[in-house]
């Protein structure tokens, strides 16, 4: 295993206008590990993760993914769809943004839109059925079917997207991404809207994902449960800057963190831990 991180930042800063969203911030994502990105509303979660994915350019700062095999990517200088395509980095949304009038097993066709656009090699080859393109779009369909099965929708996939319970479309949100078969997988609080029975499922898809697949996971959740059970670090912002980093119980456990969810400062928030205790 490439013993580099699969992301780090350095010194990343968003701003907009007189906003700082997003003030030097650096921390590194471990490969093959869940790292979950946490903070109060408006610390900058998903500011970071539309630099990483490519949908704002930063201000200024670094953000570098490595592959297994050793290429690197700065990410703050690739075109959008490179993020994707090169990079190989998948997201999702906060909110859910599948094509509702498709059916399940189209949306995951839809996403390997970049091989199969190779496999026509640009060109009408696929409406001929060469044999190239007829392969490419099997490899697509046993992809799309496998991660069907894998979350539990293979039955619904004739089902329109827009039809399916709201977590089953979380559901479909990730296997989508995972069919493109990323290096990094980018999830916008998936466990959003889910009850406890759903974040339970969700934390084990993920956790599946990770063991089976090596897939590195960075994670924005508001769900302090999935959040402790699964990640193997934690990175909390506030206001833009990171305040804390380290493991589920190093962070249950800090003040500052404590402090930050509350809207209190540190000393407010040991009396509050200490009253518990
Ligand atoms: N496009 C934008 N233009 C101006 N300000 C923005 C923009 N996007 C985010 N901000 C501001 O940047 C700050 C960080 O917002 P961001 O959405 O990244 O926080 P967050 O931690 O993801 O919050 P939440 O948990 O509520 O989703 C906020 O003050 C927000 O108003």
């Amino acid at each position: 295993m490439n013993s580099a991180p699969i992301l780090a930042l350095e010194n990343l800063t968003m701003r907009f206008g007189g906003i700082v969203a997003v003030n030097a911030l650096s921390f590194v994502a471990g490969r093959e590990q869940i790292t979950a990105l946490i903070g109060p509303n408006g610390a900058g979660k998903t500011t970071v993760f539309n630099c990483i994915t490519g949908f704002y350019k930063p201000t200024s700062g670094i953000i570098r993914l490595t592959h297994d095999d050793g290429a690197q990517y700065e990410m703050q200088k690739l075109k959008d769809f490179n993020i994707s395509k090169q990079a190989k980095v998948a997201r999702t949304f906060q909110n859910i943004r599948l094509f509702p009038g498709m059916t399940a097993l189209e949306n995951l066709m839809v996403a390997q839109h970049n091989a199969l656009m190779r496999a026509s090699g640009l060109t009408f080859l696929g409406l001929l059925g060469v044999p190239s393109w007829r392969a490419a779009e099997r490899s697509a369909i046993d992809a799309a079917v496998f991660w069907l099965k894998r979350v539990g929708l293979i039955d619904r996939a004739d089902e329109a997207a827009g039809n399916l319970a709201y977590g089953d479309q979380r559901r479909l949100e990730i296997a989508r991404a995972m069919c493109t078969s990323p290096a990094l997988l980018c999830l916008d609080e998936p466990a959003a809207g889910l009850n406890a029975r759903e974040s339970g499922a969700l934390s084990e898809l993920l956790l599946s994902i990770r063991a089976d697949h090596g897939t590195s996971i960075l994670l924005i959740e508001h769900d302090m449960s999935v959040v402790m059970e699964i990640s193997d670090r934690i990175v909390v912002m506030d206001y833009g800057v990171k305040i804390a980093e380290g493991t589920p119980r190093e962070i249950r456990d800090n003040p500052k963190v404590i402090a930050a969810y509350l809207g209190t400062d540190e000393e407010e928030a040991v009396a509050v831990m200490e009253a518990e205790a």
